[in-house]
């Protein structure tokens, strides 16, 4: 396996709270890598700093054997480095179908003022019905973007960024804001996406974690205090430790000894 990302030391500082403390990270090309850690842990600030949101204070990012470190999001985006929510919008009014296919020229680097052109074009559309198929909205290309249920809004928001081919995707909770049902629809569509797309994923919900991770990295005040398998992660006894100390990660604190319970 080679790694396609890779961080060294990675520094982030608001006044004199370290939200990203030296922290080592390795993602293999292909594996889906969760990012777990209770409340304040610095998950989503340590995404912010792989999609280039936030400049890092010290430390590299070197993607795909690029060193990544200062360069804005537009450009690592460009480069395969795609974080879902932040890079397109979907927009409300227009159909799932147009939304797709305006994800995929933006790729091609057309501006949005072709929109116009875009509508007769076949082959963009084709690949369209074939991305909305791959995100499970195969029933809903002609429905209005704004009149999707808020899961399935996040799978045409993972149809858009899947649009730009990207060889490593940064999902930051995918399932918040989710009932039962639409979280398992999202496992089963990044479990069908795992096969050909790189992930790095930040979630609450533990037993998605569990379900969809190859490996996990556990972060506490900043620093990335373990990573290994599932298996490893949840037998760890630092990580076990972070979250008895929780006390506002209830659920969570139950899954990872729940996950612990039935290792
Ligand atoms: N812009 C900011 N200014 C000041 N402090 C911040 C800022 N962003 C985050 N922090 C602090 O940095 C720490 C890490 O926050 P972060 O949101 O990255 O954690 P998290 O692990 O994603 O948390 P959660 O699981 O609750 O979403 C927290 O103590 C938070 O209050």
């Amino acid at each position: 396996m080679t790694a396609i990302l890779q961080v060294h030391g990675l520094v982030k500082q608001f006044g004199g709270l370290m939200a990203t403390d030296h922290a080592n990270l390795s993602v293999e090309q292909g594996e889906l890598h969760a990012l777990i850690g209770p409340n304040g842990a610095g998950k989503t600030t340590l995404i912010h700093q792989l999609s280039g949101a936030l400049p890092p204070d010290a430390g590299r990012i070197v993607f795909a054997g690029q060193e990544i470190t200062a360069m804005p999001m537009h450009q690592r985006a460009r480069a395969g480095l795609a974080r879902s929510y932040q890079i397109t919008s979907i927009f409300q009014r227009l159909s799932v179908l147009d939304n797709l296919a305006l994800a995929l020229q933006s790729k091609n680097g057309s501006s949005m003022r072709f929109f116009r052109s875009a509508r007769s074009d076949a082959p963009r559309y084709e690949q369209a019905r074939a991305l909305a198929d791959q995100v499970g909205l195969s029933s809903k290309i002609q429905s209005q973007a704004g009149a999707l249920s808020h899961g399935e809004q996040r799978q045409l928001e993972i149809g858009m960024v899947l649009a730009l081919r990207p060889r490593l995707m940064l999902l930051d909770e995918p399932m918040a804001g989710m009932g039962a049902e639409e979280s398992q629809r999202m496992v089963q569509l990044l479990l069908t996406l795992k096969s050909h797309t790189t992930m790095v994923l930040v979630e609450h919900d533990m037993d998605a974690v569990f379900q969809l991770a190859d490996r996990i990295s556990a972060l506490v005040f900043g620093k990335v205090i373990a990573t290994g398998t599932p298996d490893t992660i949840r037998k760890h006894p630092d990580v076990q430790q972070a979250y008895l100390g929780d006390s506002d990660g209830g659920n969570e604190t139950q899954n990872v000894h729940q996950q612990g319970a039935t290792a």
